[in-house]
């Protein structure tokens, strides 16, 4: 008996690829973070980004410049239409009917609203893909938190069943972007570098992620059940420094440019004397200077696109610390609404469906593929247990049913 087999009920359908018997699903819901539209929305979406931690409005107003600064617009909304916009054009394209939805976390249209849309529009199943590709908490739990909430609070569990998409990190359609920018980046700052008169001077790829606290980074993608060791004691680690090592063996090998590289971290917040992930990329930028490094290529591997952290911290004041030290530098473009990303998406999206679907989980690092389900403990939330969907430890959405059972109808 396959586990595949959608009709094959009575065996338990994660296999140890961590696969899910793919469903029939009748929408996709894109999950994003969302972000303010204008000077009046900076506060109250700080407020609920930092909801239940009894931050007071001044020191929200300190961490707002960014966005005063643009006018009080994070470009994330605009890019999650663009993204939504190409999902529904390939989606279309392949012949497979499915609308995409679209929710956030933190701004309108916000997750609770759209799920109560979907149920009043007729949507049973949904599927839902999140701009974040990585494990950690805000990537990862927080999303299936943000449905297990939502699903309580519109006394829809039970009657609307949301499944997620597996964390995508090493899908080709998420690295491949990032190897072309790579391939481009260096070769723009040789040629910045040969311009000034330095042809062979060394340069350096910095990967910069966002930092996270390190307990939430051992907690990343945990799997209580079956144990795995990482590099650095952390799956959210690991996975950058594997993706990492393959866009520079893929550069080197397509271009035969070579550069030395490293994982760096930005957009560190909170109390300093609880610990990061470090180092800072502006840190490191330093160091680099001191050791006689000439050029700069930041990849944001971090990223799915070129929202404020990216824009700020990247564009604004790494490269600043780069003009500061003499340093050649450039910024390679996030996945955005590059082609193969958006290919890619709809790929994973096929995974999971019994219409068009894709039986070959592509993964380009030896982490992956990663599970469709999440084991027990995955990226736990040190703040205390919400309602889950999509987990091993799901508690809502599903029927209460970790391993629900392949082709049930939740009609
Ligand atoms: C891992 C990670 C990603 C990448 C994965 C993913 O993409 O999901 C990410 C993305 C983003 N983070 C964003 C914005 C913010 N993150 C904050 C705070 C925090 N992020 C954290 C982690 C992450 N964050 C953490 C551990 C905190 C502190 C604790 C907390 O508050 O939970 C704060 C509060 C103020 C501050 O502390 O600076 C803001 C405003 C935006 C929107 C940008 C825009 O508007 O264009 C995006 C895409
Ligand atoms: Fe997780």
């Amino acid at each position: 008996m396959s586990p595949l087999d959608p009709q094959d009920g009575a065996v338990n359908p994660i296999t140890e690829t961590g696969r899910l018997a793919p469903k029939e699903y009748d929408g996709v819901l894109l999950a994003s973070f969302g972000g303010p539209e204008g000077q009046d929305d900076v506060i109250p979406f700080l407020r609920n980004v930092t909801r239940g931690r009894g931050i007071p409005d001044e020191r929200l107003e300190e961490v707002s410049h960014h966005y005063r600064a643009n006018g009080g617009i994070s470009p994330i909304n605009q890019q999650n239409r663009e993204l939504k916009a190409a999902l529904e054009a390939e989606l279309a394209a392949r012949g497979i009917d499915l609308p995409v939805l679209w929710g956030n976390r933190n701004w309108d249209p916000y997750i609770p609203q759209t799920l109560q849309d979907a149920y009043d529009a007729g949507h049973r199943r949904l599927l839902m893909l999140t701009t974040s590709a990585y494990s950690c908490y805000s990537s990862c739990r927080q999303y299936r938190e943000d449905i297990g909430m939502a699903l309580t609070e519109t006394g829809l569990d039970g009657r609307l069943e949301v499944d997620k998409v597996r964390q995508y990190f090493d899908h080709p359609g998420f690295v491949e972007p990032f190897i072309e920018g790579t391939a481009q980046g260096v070769a723009d700052v040789r040629a910045q570098l040969a311009a000034a008169g330095k042809p062979d001077a060394p340069i350096h790829v910095l990967f910069a992620t966002h930092s996270i606290p390190t307990r939430d980074a051992v907690a990343a993608g945990r799997s209580e059940d079956e144990p795995r060791e990482f590099a650095e004691d952390s799956a959210y680690v690991a996975q950058h420094l594997a993706n990492g090592a393959e866009i520079i063996r893929r550069v080197e090998a397509d271009s035969g440019l070579s550069a030395a590289w490293s994982l760096v971290y930005q957009s560190r917040s909170g109390a300093p004397h609880v610990p990061w992930l470090e180092p800072d990329i502006n840190d490191a930028i330093e160091d680099l200077a001191k050791q006689g490094v000439a050029g700069v290529v930041i990849v944001p591997l971090g990223f799915v696109s070129d929202h404020m952290e990216v824009v700020w911290d990247l564009d604004t004041e790494a490269l600043q610390t780069c003009q500061d030290l003499g340093l050649a530098a450039t910024r390679v473009p996030t996945p955005g609404t590059h082609r193969r990303f958006v290919e890619g998406l709809v790929e994973l999206i096929c995974e999971r469906t019994v219409a068009n679907n894709v039986a070959d989980r592509r993964a380009v690092t030896g982490l992956g593929p990663w599970y469709d389900v999440c084991r027990p403990g995955c990226c736990e939330n040190f703040r205390g247990e919400k309602p889950t969907i999509a987990g091993a430890d799901t508690t809502v959405g599903q029927g209460h049913d970790p391993y629900p059972a392949a082709g049930q109808d939740a009609k």
